[in-house]
């Protein structure tokens, strides 16, 4: 049995609380990994406060509630202890691995890197799908202590990390391209089907995709933590976000993009790593691609990335999400591999 306490309970967390309750369910000849494996969710935590029950809280139930618009306290049958990780762990409520999938705070880290900390502290492995905690301090929950697990940080279920760690086992890279901000592709490809900037955002949104504040997304924030992230897991270097040359999509009009397209190119909001003489440059701008590269050639709900290398040729991969079930999923990879 794996004890799972889940932190944020949102788009990522609410799907996920679903993958974990229907686990088992997958039929045929080739079920989905994690089969078997005994999850039981003892804590949860969003902004009402933390929820625990030693026995488990029925995921499906909890998954119910917070889709209905409930209140994690709220939800029959549980105790409430206080409001965080740290208060859970007062409570002597104990758990195997947190899941931290609240909001982001990229000057603090906030309550998500407290909860982190307080986690490892205890001597417990973490998953993230939270970025902030890991961009503000990667030495911290990359270096020795608990595992801590984060695929889902960097571009959903596409595993980009585990792609360019396998590529540069024989290779050397000569430019990474990266379009990683979900929002951002489809919140352009929606505007160039003619849509207003807003209702594009709306409707990204919707999907679940978006960051609670859009401009996360859409001011190159999102794209900038995941390069940093890929830099560091990747490249062998120790970036911060200040090192990313970060341009956001606000400024790109229907105009631009059609101008683009009747010229053979498409504007893609890209990040790009580039070798230099004093290290990588790291950029996030939108930028116009030929429609014969694999990123111009996205539709609307995917992401992708390239990689140049020196021998091992060019490597590209895409990933078509239309909501946030296949970061979720990505989410629940880490935990089968971390429990397993
Ligand atoms: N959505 C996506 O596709 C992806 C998101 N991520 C990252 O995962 C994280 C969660 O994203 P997402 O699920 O979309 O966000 P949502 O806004 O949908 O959900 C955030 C959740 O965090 C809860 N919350 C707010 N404050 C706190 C707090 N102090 N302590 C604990 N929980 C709190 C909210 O509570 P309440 O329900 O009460 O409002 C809500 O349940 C973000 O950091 C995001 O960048 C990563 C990959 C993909
Ligand atoms: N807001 C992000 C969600 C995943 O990290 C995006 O749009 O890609």
């Amino acid at each position: 049995m794996t004890r799972l306490a889940i932190s944020g309970l949102g788009a990522i967390g609410g799907n996920l609380l679903h993958l974990i309750a229907t686990l088992d369910d997958s039929p045929g000849p080739d079920p989905r990994g994690g089969r078997g494996l005994d999850l039981r969710v003892v804590a949860a935590v969003d902004s009402s406060g933390a929820i625990v029950d030693a026995g488990g809280i029925d995921p499906a139930a909890l998954a119910a509630h917070k889709a209905a618009g409930g209140r994690a306290v709220d939800l029959p049958g549980v105790t409430v202890a206080g409001g965080t990780i740290a208060d859970v762990l007062a409570a002597g409520v104990e758990f195997d691995m947190l899941i931290e999938a609240g909001p982001g705070d990229l000057e603090t880290g906030g309550a998500g890197l407290v909860a982190v900390r307080a986690a490892r502290s205890a001597g417990i492995p973490v998953v993230l799908a939270a970025k902030a905690p890991l961009v503000l301090a990667w030495d911290e929950l990359t270096g020795p202590g608990p595992a801590v697990a984060y695929s889902a940080c960097v571009g959903g279920a596409l595993p980009t990390v585990t792609l360019l760690r396998a590529t540069l086992t024989s290779a050397r890279a000569t430019r990474i391209e990266a379009a990683l901000n979900g929002t951002s592709v489809y919140v352009l490809s929606l505007i160039e089907d003619g849509l207003s900037p807003a209702d594009a955002v709306a409707r990204a949104q919707a999907t679940g995709i978006a960051e609670p504040d859009p401009s996360f997304d859409l001011d190159g924030w999102d794209a900038a933590c995941k390069l940093v992230i890929l830099a560091n897991a990747t490249l062998g270097t120790r970036a911060r976000l200040s090192d990313v040359d970060r341009t956001g999509i606000t400024g790109v009009t229907r105009d631009d993009l059609l101008r683009a397209r009747a010229a053979g190119r498409r504007i893609v909001p890209l990040a790009t790593a580039v070798p230099g003489v004093d290290g990588w440059h790291l950029t996030v701008a939108p930028a116009e691609l030929p429609l014969d590269h694999p990123l111009a050639r996205m539709d609307a709900e995917e992401m992708g990335i390239v990689v140049h290398t020196d021998v091992a040729g060019r490597l590209s991969a895409t990933t078509r999400e239309p909501d946030a079930i296949p970061s979720a999923a990505a989410v629940l990879r880490d935990i089968i591999t971390l429990a397993g």
